[in-house]
């Protein structure tokens, strides 16, 4: 029987799926320690973003087949390593799209409003300084009118793009390669309406937006350090909801103190699961843990979608 180890969990019906199928699924979360031993029993192994499959432990488990992430970033995963052992590592990049989106915009609407301040503050203050708390917080901003740079326009990059563009924003998006400023924005009863982002350089994203969303992975250094956040508008507001290290966390406490930067909402970290005290204490900061694909739909549609490129891959 094939032994598959979900090591970070999976959907119960993508669960259901590869036990119809006659597999066994593991769901019990083996630490990392642990693993080069106990994975030696198992065909396939599936993680979220938590559990690392590096090379170490590809040595160790001759008998794995399979490396199922699911989910988009597979930074975790020594993938190249793998394939060339003659392994399938197989990810589910677009079940996740719209979920990451929509956290964009529910940090981005937050933000505005100073939400993520209010709700450490209220519960201490909020019952003697609410006065002081109301002056605080009483210049909020509209998101309409304001303009909104996208960094990295593919799967999740479009679907910020049309929430934006519905919420009357304008868009600015920059990619590093070509790609088609054209979206299909579906309305209510099934029409859809095709909408263009103004496509722009970096380097106008940083000095034109009034917000900058990152949806690029890391690669090998920040794209927003010290020098690009100097030349920012003053007040932008950032997103980064994609990969810790996009942003310098140091250059960006900086730019928060000084005013430059207004306020950041972050949901990766540059030491997950360990980010460091200047970011989480600090008040112009919104807070998420890396829960950016963390809806019931997406977590379903990755199970789904993971279980059958796994049943796939072993009934072929
Ligand atoms: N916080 C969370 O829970 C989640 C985070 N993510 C992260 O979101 C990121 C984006 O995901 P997708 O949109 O699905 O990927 P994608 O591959 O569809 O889009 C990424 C885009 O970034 C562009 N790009 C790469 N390097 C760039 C650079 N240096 N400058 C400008 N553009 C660059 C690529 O050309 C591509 O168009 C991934 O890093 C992924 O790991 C994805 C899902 C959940
Ligand atoms: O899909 C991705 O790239 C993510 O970052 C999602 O991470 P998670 O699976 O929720 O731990």
């Amino acid at each position: 029987m094939i032994k598959i180890l979900a090591n970070d969990g999976i959907d119960p019906i993508g669960k259901k799926l590869l036990e119809d199928a006659g597999f066994f699924v593991d769901t019990n979360n083996i630490p990392q320690d642990e693993l080069p031993e106990k994975l030696k029993a198992y065909d396939a192994i599936t993680v979220r973003s938590a559990t690392k499959v590096r090379k170490a432990l590809i040595d160790a488990t001759p008998n794995l087949k399979v490396i199922g992430r699911g989910g988009v970033g597979m930074d975790n995963i020594d993938v190249e390593y793998a394939r060339e052992k003659g392994l399938s590592v197989y990810n589910t990049p677009a079940s996740s799209s719209l979920s990451v989106a929509e956290l964009v915009f529910a940090s981005l609407f937050g933000a505005v409003r100073f939400l993520h301040d209010s709700n450490r503050k209220m519960p201490v203050e909020g019952g003697t300084k609410f006065n002081d708390l109301k002056k605080a917080y009483a210049k909020g901003i509209e998101l309409r009118g304001k303009t909104l740079g996208i960094v990295g326009f593919g799967r999740i990059g479009r679907e910020v793009a049309k929430i934006a563009i519905g919420v009357g924003m304008d868009v600015l998006a920059y990619d590093l390669f070509d790609f088609n400023p054209e979206l299909d924005i579906v309305l209510g009863g099934g029409s859809t309406v095709k909408v263009a982002v103004k496509k722009a350089t970096l380097d106008e994203v940083i000095k034109a937006a009034d917000f900058i969303t990152l949806h690029t992975p890391f690669i090998d250094k920040a794209l927003l350090g010290a020098e690009e956040l100097a030349q920012t508008k003053k007040g932008v507001g950032l997103v980064n909801i994609s990969r810790g290290g996009l942003i310098d966390e140091l250059a960006l406490v900086d730019a928060l103190n000084s005013g430059q930067v207004s306020f950041a909402a972050l949901d990766v970290f540059d030491n997950e699961p360990t980010p460091r005290e200047e970011i989480l204490k600090h008040p112009k900061i919104s807070l998420t843990p890396h829960i950016g694909a963390a809806t019931n739909e997406a977590q379903e549609r990755i199970g789904v979608e993971l279980a059958n490129l796994i049943i796939d891959h072993f009934k072929k």
